[in-house]
């Protein structure tokens, strides 16, 4: 085990980002998808355009194409023909002439401007221009968006619903990708209860499994899902076994403090290994990485709050890298504090805020209120973490703060 720090015992958050990257192999099997199939899938080879998009010189209104240099010589063309989308105009265009054409059609190899009807009069078969036209305006040409052979997308890119259109838009009908990951998620505690039981006293209901299978669904895994287990070592032994021979990672929630009923890290030690547990920072502290025979493990704080911050900032930053795909990195920011901060130096503090701007374009930030670890509409309200740095004391009204927005698949 690793021990370090700012804090006696506790790792740096950042050397504890680092610490379980480098410990973390990405995957590297493959499959064939069809494009229906590829929203957040990752790529596993680049993607080279089989064509120029669009494919043809093409106009963005409809009106009238011609030679820029016929309309130098004359304020009125003859009208010869029509290329509507689809149904282009295969004749001469010559001087003195124009066709009709709709947004979308091809341009014929002889005309190199478009002017919209707006500005046009048509009487009989003659078009008169009412203003002079720029060499080459309301035209789309060939390749402006993609050249042929131009690498549009890189291995690792995980698609998005535009990447999907882009794809369609080259004629991609199937793709390679890197497999699914397969994900359990584990919640212990005796406390716990699942919806729909009723609460006993001192139960409450299991909410980190429905937060993180939600969390884990942006990412595109497959979830086993194994429910609540008892705070009984024996259990809890078997369940992360069990999931250690079906799952590339395994993520465990509570039992993983110092409490009498907190197994995590003993059975993590039993069958595995651990890299490091507690990191400087607020919430997640007692965070542990590690490794089963099959798979890499996160035991994340039972906490909500302490849950959901290290499964966004640690767990799920590995099971990135483990499926093969490019990070991206956060935004950060600078931002006012509207409010007081309270803030032992220590560790790295995730508050959590609303950013916006005030009336004098300033960012500013809000804090969600009690910043307490079982309270989870402080994320819920938030729409970006304060970084408080661990030396920092009480933050006053009006200082300049480092903001981090929230992922999108954050609350
Ligand atoms: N003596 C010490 N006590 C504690 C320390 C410490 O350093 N010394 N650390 C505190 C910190 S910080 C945290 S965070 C928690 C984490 O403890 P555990 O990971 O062992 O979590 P549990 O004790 O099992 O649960 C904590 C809390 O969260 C509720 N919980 C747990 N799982 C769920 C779930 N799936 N859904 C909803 N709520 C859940 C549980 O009922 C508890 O209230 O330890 C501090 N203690
Ligand atoms: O780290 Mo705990 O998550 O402070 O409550």
């Amino acid at each position: 085990m690793v021990d370090c720090c700012s804090t006696p015992g506790l790792m740096p958050f950042e050397q504890a980002l680092e610490t379980m990257l480098a410990g973390i192999t990405p995957i590297t099997e493959v499959e064939s998808i069809t494009l229906t199939e590829s929203l957040g899938r990752v790529l596993s080879t680049d993607i080279t355009s089989p064509i120029n998009v669009p494919p043809h010189n093409n106009s963005a209104m409809d009106g009238y194409a011609f030679a820029h240099a016929s309309l130098a010589q004359h304020s009125s063309l003859i009208l010869v023909g029509r290329s509507m989308a689809g149904q282009p105009y295969e004749g001469a265009c010559g001087k003195g002439e124009c066709i009709r054409i709709m947004t979308g059609a091809k341009i014929p190899a002889d005309c190199d401007t478009v002017e919209m009807q707006e500005n046009c009069q048509v009487v009989d078969n003659s078009v008169k221009f009412e203003a002079p036209r720029e060499l080459g305006d309301h035209v789309r040409y060939a390749g402006e968006d993609i050249n042929k052979n131009q690498v549009v997308f890189s291995k690792g890119r995980r698609l998005s619903a535009i990447d999907i259109g882009v794809l369609a838009s080259l004629g991609i009908q199937e793709l390679t990708v890197f497999r699914k990951l397969n994900v359990a998620l584990i919640a212990t505690g005796d406390e716990l209860k699942a919806l729909g039981e009723p609460l006993g006293s001192g139960d409450i209901f299991e909410s980190n499994s429905y937060a993180l299978a939600g969390m884990l669904e942006n990412l595109n895994v497959n979830v086993i899902n194994f429910g609540v287990i008892v705070d009984d070592e024996a259990a809890i032994r078997e369940a992360f076994i069990q999931a250690d021979a079906l799952a590339d990672a395994v993520i465990s929630s509570g039992g993983v403090s110092v409490g009498d009923a907190d197994y995590t890290k003993l059975v993590l030690e039993q069958i595995g290994e651990i890299a490091f547990w507690k990191i400087a920072m607020k919430p997640g502290k007692p965070f542990a990485f590690g490794k089963l025979p099959n798979s890499v493990f996160f035991g994340l704080p039972g906490n909500p709050v302490s849950a959901m911050v290290t499964a966004d900032l640690l767990a799920i930053p590995a099971l990135i890298k483990l499926q093969n795909c490019l990070a991206v990195p956060p935004i950060k920011l600078k931002a006012k504090t509207l409010t007081d901060l309270r803030k032992s130096p220590g560790r790295m503090d995730f508050q959590r805020g609303v950013i916006s701007y005030n009336n004098n374009g300033e960012l500013v930030v809000n804090s969600t209120g009690s910043q307490g670890s079982g309270i989870l509409t402080s994320i819920a309200s938030a729409n970006c973490y304060i970084v408080l740095p661990a030396e920092q004391g009480r933050v006053k009204a009006g200082e300049i703060v480092n903001i981090r927005l929230f992922e999108r698949y954050f609350a």
